[in-house]
C-alpha cells in the first residue's frame, strides 16, 4: 500500500484487453452463442437469396412455373429476417449484461482501492471510466463482435458463392477486397488513437467538474467561474476535435469500403459483359454473381464498422484495465445486524467485523518510519510510542508534524517504511483489514456528512443501531436541538455532503457515528475544532468519561481540550520529542510550554 500507485502506461496494458473481452462475455457464453448462430443463420438465408433469384429468373427464361421458385424466396426473406430481430435482441440483452457486469467489477475494485492508490487519481476521470467507458463494452459486444462475426462470415461466403459462379470474376473481386483491407489496416490504428484520446478527454472534463464541484463556495467566493469553465472547455474542446478526427477516420473508412464495392461491381459487370457475350457465362450467372458483388457492401461495411467500434471498444477497456490494476484492499465484510443490547453499565462493543466486546486496545509504535509517496520528507520519523489500554492520549504539536499521519498509519490507510505498530499485541499487519478498522472509531479532520438522512449518517457504520441507541449518542453529542430542527425526524434528509449543517453540526454528527460504534479505539482528530465554547466543554467531558472505558488518541490544537489527558504526545517534525502529563510538559519542554504559552494556558 505504501508504493506509488500511478496509472499504468496504456501500452504495458496493450495485449491484457482482448483477454479482458473475453472474461466479460464467457459469463454470458450461451445467449452470446445462441444470438450469434441466429445471425449467422440469417446471414446465410441472406447468401442464398441471390441463388434463390436466379433459380427464379432461370424459371422465367426457361417457361416453367415460378410459384415454387417464388415461395423459396419469399421463405428465405421472412425466415431471415425473423432470426434476424430474435438474434439481435438476445445479442442486446448480452451487450447489456456485459456492461452490468463490467460496471460492478469496476466499481467494487474502485471501493476497494487502497488510499494510495485513490489519492493518485482524479475522481472525475475515474466517474467517466465507470459511466462512459463502461458503456463502451456495450457497443463492443453488440456491434463489434457480432458484426465481426456475422460479416466475416457473410463475406467468405459470398467469396464461396461467387467462386462456384465464375473464377474470374472472384479473382476481380477478391483483388478490389484486397486493396480495400489494406488501406483500412493503414487507417485502423489512426481511429484507436483518436478514441483513446476522446475517451481520455472525457476524463479529463470529468475531473475538471470534479474540482469544482468539490470546491463549489471556493470557487463562487474567489469569482473563478471563467477561469474553471475554460479548463473544462479546453478538455471538451479537445474530446470535440478528437470526435471530429475519429468521424473523419470513420468515414474514409466507410466510403472507401463503399467505393470499393462500387468498382469492383462496375468491373465485374463489364468484364462479366464480355464473358457472357463470348458464351464464357450465362445471364442468369452474371446476374447472380452481380447480386452477390452488390450484397458485399453490407457484410464489408458491417467488418468496417465493427473495427470501429472494437478499436473504440479497446480504448475504453484499455481504461477500465488501468483501474483494476490498482492497488487495492481486501473486499469488506457485509455489515453485521444489530448487535445484542447492552447489559449492566459496560459498553457493549459493536463492530462490523465481529471483534466482540473485547474492551479497549493498546497501541505501541516501535520505531515507526513513514514517508508519503512522492514525498522526501518522512512524515513520521522514528516514532516510538505505547498507548495504554483505556485512557486519554492526546497529540499535539504544530502544523504538519504528523499527528494525522499517526492515526492514518493506525487505521492502516499506509502500512511504515520501516518500524512497526501493534495493537492489542498483534502486530497491525497481521490484523484482518476489516476485523482492524471495526474496532476503531475514526473521526477525521475533513469530518464526511454523506448525502441521505441523519439516520443513515449517525448509522452509517452500525446499520443495526436501535432508534433509541441512535437517539442516545445524538444526546451525548448536543446534537438533539439538531434533530428538533429536522421535525424530530430522524430520517429527513441532510442534503449533499451535509452543507445543510454547521461545521460544528458535521463535527458532532461524525463522532456520534464513531461512538455509536462503540469502537475499543477511538481517533479523534481534531474533532470538536468548529465546536462553540460550551459544545466543546460538553463534548470534552463526555471524551473523558468514554477514555475510561476506550482507547481514545485525540489530535487536538487546543491543548485547553487535553490539558486532562492521561498522556500528552508532543510532535514536531515527524518525532515524538516528549510525552508527559500537562503539568510535567509545562515543566520540561520547551515547545509544549511555548504552545501553552500561545494560547494562555500558563
Ligand atoms: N496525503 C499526503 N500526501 C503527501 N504528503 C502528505 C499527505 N498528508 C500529509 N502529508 C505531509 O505529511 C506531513 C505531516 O502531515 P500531517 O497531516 O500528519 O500533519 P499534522 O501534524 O496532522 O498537521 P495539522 O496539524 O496541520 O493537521 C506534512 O508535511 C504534510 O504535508
Amino acid at each position: 500500500m505504501t508504493t506509488e500507485a500511478a496509472m499504468p502506461q496504456p501500452g504495458r496494458r496493450g495485449a491484457q484487453w482482448m483477454r479482458m473481452l473475453v472474461a466479460h462475455v464467457r459469463p454470458h457464453g450461451t445467449t452470446f452463442i445462441v444470438a450469434a448462430v441466429l445471425l449467422l443463420t440469417s446471414s446465410l438465408l441472406g447468401l442464398l437469396q441471390p441463388l434463390a433469384a436466379k433459380g427464379l429468373i432461370d424459371s422465367l427464361t426457361g417457361g416453367s412455373p415460378i410459384g415454387r421458385a417464388l415461395t423459396v424466396l419469399m421463405l428465405l426473406v421472412v425466415v431471415a429476417a425473423i432470426l434476424l430481430g430474435v438474434g439481435n435482441y438476445l445479442m442486446l440483452r448480452t451487450a447489456e449484461s456485459i456492461v452490468l457486469d463490467g460496471r460492478r467489477g469496476l466499481v467494487q475494485h474502485l471501493f476497494r482501492l487502497s488510499i494510495t492508490s485513490m489519492r493518485s487519481q482524479q475522481p472525475g476521470d475515474l466517474l467517466a471510466r465507470v459511466t462512459t467507458d463502461t458503456s463502451m463494452l456495450r457497443q463492443i459486444a453488440s456491434q463489434g463482435l457480432i458484426d465481426l462475426l456475422t460479416g466475416g462470415v457473410m463475406l467468405l461466403g459470398a467469396l464461396l458463392l461467387m467462386a462456384v459462379l465464375d473464377l474470374v470474376l472472384l479473382g476481380i473481386t477478391v483483388a478490389v477486397v484486397l486493396l480495400l483491407v489494406l488501406l483500412l489496416a493503414v487507417i485502423m490504428p489512426r481511429i484507436r488513437t483518436a478514441a483513446l484520446r476522446a475517451q481520455e478527454s472525457v476524463g479529463t472534463m470529468g475531473a475538471a467538474v470534479e474540482r469544482v464541484l468539490g470546491a463549489f463556495t471556493t470557487v463562487k467566493a474567489s469569482g473563478t467561474e471563467a477561469v474553471e469553465m475554460e479548463r473544462v472547455d479546453v478538455a471538451s474542446r479537445e474530446a470535440y476535435q478528437q470526435g471530429l478526427s475519429l468521424a473523419r477516420w470513420n468515414s474514409v473508412a466507410g466510403t472507401a469500403a463503399g467505393l470499393a464495392i462500387q468498382v469492383a461491381f462496375l468491373v465485374v459487370l463489364g468484364v462479366g459483359g464480355a464473358r457472357v457475350a463470348n458464351g464464357s457465362m450465362t445471364v442468369s450467372a452474371l446476374v447472380a454473381f452481380l447480386l452477390y458483388v452488390a450484397y458485399l457492401t453490407h457484410p464489408v461495411l458491417q467488418l468496417v464498422s465493427a473495427n470501429s467500434f472494437l478499436q473504440a471498444g479497446r480504448a475504453a477497456l484499455t481504461r477500465i484495465i488501468e483501474v483494476t490494476a490498482l492497488p487495492a484492499e481486501p473486499l469488506a465484510l457485509p455489515p453485521s445486524g444489530p448487535s445484542p443490547a447492552t447489559t449492566g453499565s459496560g459498553p457493549t462493543r459493536r463492530t462490523s467485523g465481529g471483534a466482540g466486546d473485547l474492551g479497549p486496545a493498546s497501541v505501541i509504535f516501535d520505531r515507526v518510519w513513514f514517508t508519503y509517496p512522492g514525498r522526501d520528507e518522512p512524515a513520521v520519523r522514528d516514532l516510538t510510542l505505547t498507548v495504554p489500554a483505556s485512557g486519554l492520549t492526546a497529540l499535539v504539536g504544530p502544523s504538519g508534524s504528523g499527528k494525522t499521519t499517526v492515526l492514518s498509519l493506525l487505521e492502516r490507510f499506509y502500512d511504515p517504511n520501516r518500524g512497526r505498530l501493534w495493537l492489542d499485541g498483534r502486530d497491525l499487519r497481521r490484523w484482518d483489514l476489516n476485523e482492524l478498522r471495526a474496532n476503531i472509531g475514526y473521526v477525521e479532520q475533513d469530518v464526511a456528512v454523506l448525502a441521505g438522512t441523519l439516520r443513515e449518517n449517525i448509522a452509517y457504520a452500525t446499520p443495526g443501531a436501535s432508534e433509541a441507541e441512535i437517539r442516545a449518542v445524538l444526546r451525548t453529542t448536543r446534537l438533539l436541538p439538531l434533530l428538533d430542527q429536522l421535525g424530530g425526524d430522524l430520517d429527513a434528509e441532510i442534503k449533499h455532503r451535509g452543507v445543510s449543517l454547521s461545521g460544528g453540526e458535521r463535527q458532532r454528527v461524525a463522532i456520534a457515528r464513531a461512538l455509536l460504534r462503540r469502537p475499543r479505539l477511538l481517533l479523534l482528530d481534531e474533532a470538536t475544532s468548529q465546536l462553540d465554547a460550551t459544545n466543546e466543554a460538553a463534548l470534552r467531558d463526555v471524551i473523558q468519561e468514554i477514555s475510561h472505558h476506550t482507547t481514545v488518541i485525540v489530535v487536538a490544537h487546543r491543548l485547553s481540550t487535553v490539558q486532562d489527558a492521561a498522556q500528552i504526545v508532543v510532535m514536531q517534525h515527524g518525532r515524538a520529542r516528549a510525552t508527559g502529563r500537562h503539568t510535567t510538559l509545562l515543566r520540561t519542554d520547551p515547545l509544549y510550554a511555548e504552545l501553552a504559552a500561545e494560547q494562555a494556558l500558563v
